[in-house]
């Protein structure tokens, strides 16, 4: 369910530190995530004419590194540098290599680029001049690596400090960096490699990966595999998309609570017209709810029912409106940027520290949507789904997101899980529906995205 480690800066500082006191020796340390880093772009490029852009420190001390062992495989290599290396290391991966060192400014572009100029000690953006040849030179080149990061991005919160390329790859080194699955900085990273560097990286956030679903067992009936109540509303095309993915999360049953029959809705799916959340295990509230008093009523009366909740659209507006009192445990928010900023004001941080103070502050799992999603946990884990699919910011998305999450609610009995397991069914959903779709074509690539992942 949860994938790679993501660390901030500060954090892989500690992971690494840990390791020096336990016996690694630093430059051993920066020759293995060199050789790590080598090796990867060797598969890529093999000998062509490589160009690697060494910085003043320790990503630079990488980049001598990488290019000494793409040298020693007969690749044609060339350096170029901004001025002299500054840490220990760094100036024994330079001596190491011990070629020429180019002008960056000077240098002649290649068919691989290799950006070794800053990774998580950068501080400000790159200078004007310094950002544009970079640009400049990932432009001419056939391949392009970024070692660790894109130089010019802001490790912790993933924020463009000066102008970057898009790389082919970015090699991320020992973990991931918050950077590398936030938006606007993951967006410059065409293809995103993990390497192993050999040291231990105990983190509480991961990228999310994909899920393995357990198959109803054979005694299974509708009811021990999860009944979904779906409070629905005056909208309710919203209620009903809703209702039809928690129909297609795995769980047993769906029952749709709507004033009046609706037409042209899956026969599975029973509709009540009173509040009937017997036997539920999960509630949602919120597609197509409305914000007037009467919808007030309704997702006061879920609430009451304390049955397991997702709060979605609607409710969520009415919960920032009144207070979140009523919220039951455990529970499950889901609000778009707009909706984060009117529940939970402006927190600071990264997206990722700002869903988990939501989390910690609201007693729920918040799934902060948007091309960067993070699901957060009150006990502080976190998962972060990088890489979703553009054609999601379509109408309807939302409401087929918020009905998984239900629906895995109830299978699972667990907030955390069951929104890791919905943001990744919905987004493989869109990736297997393709292009300009609508939420409804989600609805039909579900079963397939489960049946994947049994
Ligand atoms: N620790 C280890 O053993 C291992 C570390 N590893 C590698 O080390 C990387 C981290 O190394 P690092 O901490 O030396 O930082 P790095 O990104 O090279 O830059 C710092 C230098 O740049 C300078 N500077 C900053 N911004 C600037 C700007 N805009 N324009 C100009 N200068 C700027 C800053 O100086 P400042 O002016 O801020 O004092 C400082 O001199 C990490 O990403 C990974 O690749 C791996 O090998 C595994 C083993
Ligand atoms: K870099």
């Amino acid at each position: 369910m949860t994938g790679g480690p993501v660390l901030t800066a500060a954090q892989m500082r500690a992971a690494e530190q840990a390791a020096f006191d336990a016996g690694i020796d630093e430059y051993g340390l920066m020759e293995t995530a060199g050789a790590a880093a080598a090796a990867i772009i060797w598969r890529a490029g093999h000998k062509r004419d490589a160009l690697v852009l060494c910085g003043p420190g320790n990503n630079g001390g990488d980049g001598y590194v990488i290019a000494r062992l793409l040298r020693d495989r007969g690749v044609p290599v060339r350096v170029a540098a901004l001025g002299e290396s500054c840490t220990v290391s760094g100036q024994r991966a330079r001596a190491a290599w011990g070629g020429p060192v180019e002008n960056v400014m000077r240098a002649a572009p290649a068919t691989q680029l290799v950006d070794a100029l800053f990774g998580t000690g950068l501080t400000r953006g790159l200078d004007d001049a310094v950002a544009a040849r970079l640009c400049a030179l990932a432009g001419a080149a056939a391949i392009s690596h970024a070692i660790d990061l894109p130089s010019g991005i802001e490790t912790d919160s993933g924020a463009i400090l000066s102008a970057v390329p898009l790389f082919g790859t970015c090699i991320a080194l020992g973990a991931y960096k918050p950077a590398h699955v936030l938006q606007p900085a993951a967006g410059h990273m065409g293809r995103l490699v993990l390497a192993d560097i050999g040291i231990a990286t105990p983190a509480t956030v991961h990228r999310l990966s994909a899920p393995v679903l357990p198959a109803p067992v054979a005694q299974a009936h509708k009811y021990t595999r999860g009944l979904v109540a779906v409070v629905a509303g005056d909208m309710i095309g919203a209620s009903c998309l809703s209702a039809e993915a928690a129909a297609r999360s795995g769980a047993g049953y769906v029952r749709l609570l709507a004033h009046g029959p609706v037409p042209r809705m899956s026969h599975a799916i029973v509709q009540h017209a009173s509040l009937d959340f017997g036997r539920a295990k999960a509630v949602l509230v919120g597609p197509g709810l409305g914000r007037d008093h009467a919808a007030w009523e309704r997702l006061a009366a879920a609430a009451k029912a304390g049955v397991p909740m997702v709060a979605d659209a609607g409710a969520l507006w009415l919960l920032a409106e009144k207070g979140w009192g009523d919220l039951p445990s455990p529970a499950i928010v889901t609000p778009h940027e707009g909706e984060f900023q009117r529940l939970f004001g402006d927190l600071p941080g990264s997206k990722i520290d700002r869903a988990l103070a939501a989390a910690r502050r609201s007693g729920a799992v918040v799934v902060y949507k948007g091309a960067d999603s993070v699901i957060a946990a009150p006990d502080g884990r976190a998962a972060v789904a990088s890489g979703a699919s553009p054609w999601l910011s379509t109408a309807g998305t939302g409401d087929v997101l918020a009905g998984l999450c239900a629906g895995r609610l109830a299978v699972t009995g667990d907030p955390f899980r069951a929104a890791c397991e919905a943001v990744w069914l919905h987004g493989e959903a869109a990736r297997r529906a393709g292009a300009a779709f609508v939420a409804d074509d989600l609805l039909e690539s579900l079963p397939a995205a489960i049946a994947a992942r049994l």
